[in-house]
């Protein structure tokens, strides 16, 4: 128990998880240093096809992507991708948004069900790519708060546009300051807001043509008063009849009013708090006496994290960077990746992430997010996410950044493990209030003995995976 941490706090926070009598009883051995949770792709047709058939998982769906009308090149697309079904939110939303003439939407759904393709589909599904003039005007364009989401974004619109001819899509993100900004001569632009009002204001990106906006990380965007700002001046940029499509796994109640009026008269799929979590995260948490100590569990946990593909949530870029340096100084290998870093140097960082070059990453709520990597089984919450408040006051959790930072794992039907760290009194406090918001338990881990905490990690993982209806491979 810490030090720091009252008996009455540490009673009200999450319990120890209940002696857990399945392990061991099917024998495929969830050896965390075999392939376990190296392998992304274990059993996804079993795995889909059982989620997809069962109506409260988030991934279920009554009808096929042919139902939904799309686009033979568009369903090559998809096939290629190996998307066989539409997810919930796919299936609703795809025929509100399809619809003619068109119509605004305010989309909530949980994290890594596929929104991204709900919202790309729909502008595939619009553009006119008949001459060569329309395919280098800007048709369609897609708002995302990272530079990191944007350019996620523009691989899943070229991989489902991949036999659409004539498709050109532009990035419009931050250049490295030694290189200036080209002309947009695209249908579809992706960009950060700054990014794009810069270009628009320049000339460099017409905005005449455009007649879908999407914003992803919608709350997010408009709840910042920068990116807001600048969300507002690129709207009112745009031809009146433009289509307004909002997405986010939340919309958090203050939020919500201004979403509607950004959309003007949107519809609306929402989500209630209990139905946010993902049943595929197993959340944990690790009671540590201070700061020094969640250092320690951090580095004693480097195995684990190295199992698959990791990333570390920091508060604060200068922890971030200490953080790194004194692990690489002990000779571990990580990554660390915050908004101080510039542009081309961050694209570097994330792509050896993505591709499993680097396997664990040290970083702030800038990658908390939208970012899709389906190798990540473990995320860390070394600071518990707190909201900023006017007065600088501390002490309430970020409900919101905490459900997008455990969302990096346990995408589309997949299991993964969340284990935030707590060290003092405030932590606790705020522990106990995200599982109270959210109805969730988040179970926690003795650190007395390694092995044991190996072994909690391995069983939460092999009954995660019994509980969603996974087949384990040997
Ligand atoms: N119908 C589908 N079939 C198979 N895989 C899918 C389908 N739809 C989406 N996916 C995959 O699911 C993963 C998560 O999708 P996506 O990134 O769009 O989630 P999201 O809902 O936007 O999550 P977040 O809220 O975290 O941004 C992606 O790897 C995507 O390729």
């Amino acid at each position: 128990m810490s030090s720091e941490a009252p008996e009455d706090t540490a009673t009200k926070a999450p319990e120890a998880p209940p002696a857990d009598t399945t392990v061991g009883q099917d024998g495929a051995g969830a050896d965390l240093n075999g392939s376990e949770l190296q392998e992304p792709d274990y059993s996804v047709e079993v795995t889909l096809n059982d989620l997809q058939a069962d109506p409260d998982n988030p991934l279920f769906s009554v009808k096929s992507f042919e139902q939904l009308g799309l686009d033979e090149r568009i369903l090559k697309g998809l096939s290629k991708m190996s998307f066989r079904k539409p997810s919930k939110v796919q299936e609703r939303a795809l025929p509100l948004l399809m619809a003619n003439p068109p119509q605004n939407l305010v989309g909530q759904s949980q994290s890594g069900t596929g929104k991204t393709a709900a919202f790309v589909l729909n502008i595939l599904s619009r553009l006119d790519l008949s001459t060569q003039e329309l395919q280098a005007t800007p048709q369609a364009l897609i708002l995302a708060p990272t530079r990191e989401l944007a350019r996620q974004i523009v691989g899943v619109v070229e991989c489902m546009g991949q036999y659409l001819d004539g498709l050109i899509i532009g990035t419009a993100v931050p250049t490295d300051s030694n290189t200036r900004p080209q002309k947009m001569a695209c249908s579809v632009v992706v960009g950060t807001p700054g990014t794009v009002m810069d270009m628009m204001k320049r000339r460099i990106l017409a905005s005449g043509g455009i007649r879908v906006l999407v914003l992803d990380e919608a709350d997010n965007m408009l709840d910042l008063q920068g990116l807001g700002d600048q969300c507002i001046r690129v709207k009112s940029a745009l031809p009146k009849t433009t289509q307004i499509v909002l997405f986010s796994a939340t919309f958090p109640d203050h939020v919500t009013e201004y979403s509607k009026k950004f959309a003007n008269n949107p519809n609306e799929i929402r989500l209630q708090h209990d139905e946010l979590t993902v049943e595929g995260i197993k959340q944990l948490y690790i009671d540590c006496a201070d700061g020094e100590e969640k250092y320690n569990n951090l580095v004693a946990l480097y195995g684990l994290l190295t199992v698959g593909s990791s990333i570390i949530f920091v508060r604060t870029r200068a922890s971030a960077a200490e953080i790194e340096k004194r692990m690489v100084a002990e000779g571990h290998t990580v990554a660390s990746l915050t908004g101080g870093i510039e542009g081309s140097q961050r694209d570097a960082i994330i792509d050896a992430f993505r591709s499993g070059q680097a396997k664990v990453l040290i970083t702030t709520n800038v990658l908390a997010r939208g970012i899709d990597v389906s190798t990540v089984s473990l995320v860390i919450n070394y600071d518990i996410p707190e909201e900023h408040t006017q007065n600088g006051r501390r002490g309430e959790p970020d409900y919101q950044t905490y459900l997008h930072r455990i969302g990096r794992t346990g995408r589309f039907g997949r299991i993964g493990v969340a284990i935030s760290f707590v060290s003092n009194k405030d932590e606790w406090t705020m522990l106990s209030k995200i599982q109270s918001h959210f109805g969730c338990q988040i179970d926690r881990i003795d650190t007395g003995d390694w092995d044991e905490v190996e072994d909690t990690i391995k069983r939460t993982i092999k009954n995660s995976r019994a509980q969603a209806g996974f087949a384990l491979r040997k």
